[in-house]
């Protein structure tokens, strides 16, 4: 990210885009930088649709405000995940409709809940795992997916919905797109007998790094 007045309008506009496409509702998702010295965080019960750059929450080093309004109960979910994703600058997280819904189901594989239905499910998520519930906001999530960051850039928390990291905010973003937009046609195949792509087609992608 060039400058931090760049990163802020950048948080801001995507906040907004994400809403207005019906990504996610209320005051649910949340978005973080990562900085030279810190992140900046869209703050607590703010709808992404709202975003105002000046008031974004400013962390330091350690995780404490130095200014902003107060930052997303899910601050420790995201410096989680940049503590074991050191070459990742954004994470976005989303309440989006068909990524919840698939997080709800039964008998899904833990370790990859979602099937390579498309090359570019593949390019951009890759595997995606299944972390088991927490409460909003609960250092346990955190450390939860603590656990899986180091593989995964991207999981998927049960009853709840997905967080991805990127290399860039807009990497990341297009990553969950493409996460959300994935299980929205595993929920459309569900019960049709479907090609899937082979495992040596999805070994001839080149899947992101973890
Ligand atoms: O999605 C959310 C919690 O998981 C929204 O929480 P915040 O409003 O604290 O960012
Ligand atoms: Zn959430």
């Amino acid at each position: 990210m060039r400058t931090e007045h760049a990163a802020r309008e950048a948080i801001c506009r995507l906040g907004q885009s994400l809403f207005r496409r019906g990504l996610t509702y209320g005051s649910s998702g949340n978005i973080s930088v990562r900085l030279d010295d810190g992140w900046l965080m869209t703050p607590t019960n703010v709808s992404l649709d709202e975003l105002d750059p000046a008031r974004l929450s400013r962390l330091d080093a350690d995780g404490q405000l130095v200014s902003g309004d107060p930052p997303t109960k899910e601050s420790f979910l995201h410096r989680a995940m940049y503590g074991e994703r050191p070459g990742d600058g954004a994470v976005v997280h989303l309440h989006s409709t068909h990524a919840v819904a698939v997080s709800v189901l039964e008998g899904v594989d833990p370790a990859d809940v979602l099937p390579p239905i498309t090359a570019y499910y593949v390019m951009r998520v890759g595997r995606l795992p299944l972390v088991p519930y927490y409460p909003p906001g609960d250092r346990t999530l955190a450390d939860a997916v603590a656990a899986l960051a180091g593989r995964h850039h991207a999981v998927l928390l049960a009853n709840h919905g997905p967080v991805v990291s990127g290399t860039s905010l807009s990497a990341a973003a297009a990553a969950i797109e493409e996460l959300e937009e994935t299980a929205r046609l595993h929920l459309l195949l569900r019960g049709e007998r479907v090609r899937l792509l082979t495992g040596a087609q999805v070994a001839a992608l080149r899947p992101p790094a973890g």
